[in-house]
């Protein structure tokens, strides 16, 4: 539309007027320039979250072509604030509330969604382990919308079929129930028996009103996510981010890690040794996933499972600890019989890991003292600090540098920008769910997968393993660059596919005849594209 032409489209005395020569003008500058001048991260989440309600594609679109400086706001780190604080920042409603309350009638709860069964992808929180922020109640919504706006940048998921969902059960921090804006229920959270009776009716509510739908579960405490996870994946097309993508991801980036780490030091990719540091759904569950690096090698599974040790807050765990935990059994050792093992220094020291992972939520753990140990025994030490936000932290990437003098193989959850020490510029990855869940997502709708098989999650993370161009290759990298999320989701969707077709789970059987390459190009085509390339501000 010519500029005169569409002013003229305005002229009705009841609208009100965009200024004559905004046409001539790039309002995704506009956006940019007052985002930027926007002093802490909350204010810019707030910002761009009131861009998103009142022009979506603008907000894609801007998103999209500013992945690294915008991902960081929506999502981890800043995202963390975001939730700490939601019952004061919020605005308008964003997502879908049931809460304990709605026990025994769920189904007309979610019928009150305005998008009504198109709903494709559900990330579903209960609020009780944040990030690493703990139990932060009907606050965690925000989480689910992040995770959200990633499905639809990342992958090109449709906005209207996202549905954001925050369990409201109650919870155990005093702090939220005595905050006079604290947004949910005013309650200590239920017990089990009372949990499992609404987590049934819910997911039995889901699988009626929204008939295609994927569930992501996300950010549940440990003992609820593994629960979950058992009881409903086989019935629900369903996946636990922070066991399963967790997994996947650190997979993904383990085995090229492990290829540039063996390759220096000379030995077998099969000698690897894993020091995971916190025990929880993300270190089980990426513990876990990692036996399929040493299965693949041919490892079988007893001697798998030996490559992998686990610390919690209490040391290394063995066998031999009265009271352990369900998800801390697979992996406790029964080859140690010495005293309790407690610093790390002394686990590294007993352990000699090639690779040391850190899931435990505890700011600096990986100390001076245990990265230059973790040097001493390693060419190039593998150090993935991987717990959220940044806050929480094992180890900051520019002292993970120094103090290993640039030999490190790093990823950590969330980002940190680029090093430069002793006039070269070190690059770091990030190793987070995020490069994961878009994929799985987009491969499970396509494929109508009845359910989320181990097989998927693998092919997952072997595809984007499998994504990085010969120029990310030449520097090193774990990762594929952010920047190219939608094509990397797009091979992992495809994959998941694949994978679905083998294990007989997906539904939708037109694309068993299609070559790899034109099951490629039909993802691709799937992929939701902003439409705003005027950036005209809806008035
Ligand atoms: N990068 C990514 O993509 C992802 C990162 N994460 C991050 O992982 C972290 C953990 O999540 P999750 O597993 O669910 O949380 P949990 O709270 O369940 O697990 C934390 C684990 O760390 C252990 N731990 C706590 N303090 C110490 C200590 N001082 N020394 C050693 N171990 C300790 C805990 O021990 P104990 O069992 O004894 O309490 C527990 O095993 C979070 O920060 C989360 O953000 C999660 C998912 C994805
Ligand atoms: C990334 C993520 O899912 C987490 O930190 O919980
Ligand atoms: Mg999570």
């Amino acid at each position: 539309m010519s500029h005169s032409a569409f002013s003229l489209s305005l002229m009705s005395p009841s609208t009100p007027r965009i200024p004559p020569y905004f046409l001539n003008t790039d309002h995704r500058q506009r956006v940019l320039a007052q985002l930027r001048s926007k002093h802490t991260g909350l204010e810019k989440y707030i910002y761009l979250n009131g861009l998103k309600e009142r022009d979506p594609n603008l907000f894609y679109e801007v998103l999209l072509g500013n992945m690294l400086e915008i991902i960081p706001i929506l999502y981890t780190p800043t995202v963390g604030d975001a939730c700490s604080n939601y019952s004061h920042i919020w605005r308008r409603p964003e997502g879908l509330y049931v809460t304990i309350e709605n026990k025994g009638h769920i189904r007309q709860v979610l019928r009150t969604w305005h998008a009504g069964p198109a709903a494709r992808i559900a990330v579903v929180t209960d609020g009780s382990r944040i990030l690493g922020l703990g139990d932060l109640g009907a606050n965690g919504l925000p989480i689910a919308i992040g995770k959200l706006d990633l499905y639809i940048g990342g992958a090109g998921i449709k906005p209207s079929t996202t549905l954001p969902i925050c369990l409201d059960l109650g919870t155990n921090t005093e702090k939220f129930i005595t905050d006079p804006l604290y947004l949910g229920i005013r309650r200590k959270r239920p017990d089990t028996a009372e949990m499992d009776e609404f987590m049934n009716e819910f997911m039995e509510a889901m699988k009626d009103v929204f008939p295609q739908l994927v569930v992501q579960f996300e950010d549940f405490s440990t003992d609820n996510a593994f629960r979950y996870l058992d009881m409903f994946r086989t019935k629900n097309r369903c996946f636990n981010d922070d066991i399963q993508g967790t997994g996947s991801v650190v997979l993904s980036g383990f085995l090229n890690a492990a290829r540039l780490s063996s390759a220096a030091a000379g030995t077998p990719l099969s000698d690897q040794r894993i020091l995971f540091f916190g025990a929880g759904s993300a270190g089980i569950g990426v513990a876990k996933q990692l036996m399929s690096f040493f299965t693949l090698l041919g490892l079988g599974e007893e001697e798998a499972r030996g490559r992998i040790y686990t610390v919690d807050s209490k040391g290394l765990i063995t066998a031999d600890r009265k009271g352990l935990q369900e998800h801390k059994k697979y992996f406790a050792r029964t080859d140690y019989d010495g005293p309790a093992l407690t610093s790390l220094i002394d686990i590294i020291k007993y352990v000699k890991p090639t690779a040391l992972l850190g899931l435990s939520t505890i700011r600096n753990a990986f100390s001076e003292e245990v990265v230059r140990l973790m040097a001493s025994i390693n060419t190039r030490p593998i150090i993935f600090p991987l717990s959220n936000p940044v806050s929480l932290c094992e180890v900051d990437y520019s002292d993970a540098v120094q103090w290993t003098n640039g030999s490190v193989i790093f990823a950590s959850g969330s980002p940190y920008k680029a090093v430069e020490f002793e006039g070269k510029v070190y690059e770091p990855g990030q190793g987070n769910n995020m490069y994961i869940f878009p994929g799985i997502g987009m491969g499970a709708i396509l494929s109508k997968a009845r359910h989320i098989t181990d097989s998927m999650v693998e092919q997952a993370a072997i595809a984007l393993a499998g994504s990085l161009t010969e120029d990310e290759l030449s520097s090193d990298l774990v990762y594929p660059r952010l920047t190219r999320i939608r094509d990397i989701s797009a091979q992992i969707a495809t994959a998941v596919i694949r994978a679905a077709q083998k294990d007989n789970v997906d539904e939708n059987g037109l694309f068993r005849n299609l070559s790899d390459d034109a099951l490629l190009e039909y993802v691709k085509a799937k992929q939701w594209q902003p439409t705003s390339t005027h950036s005209i501000p809806r008035l």
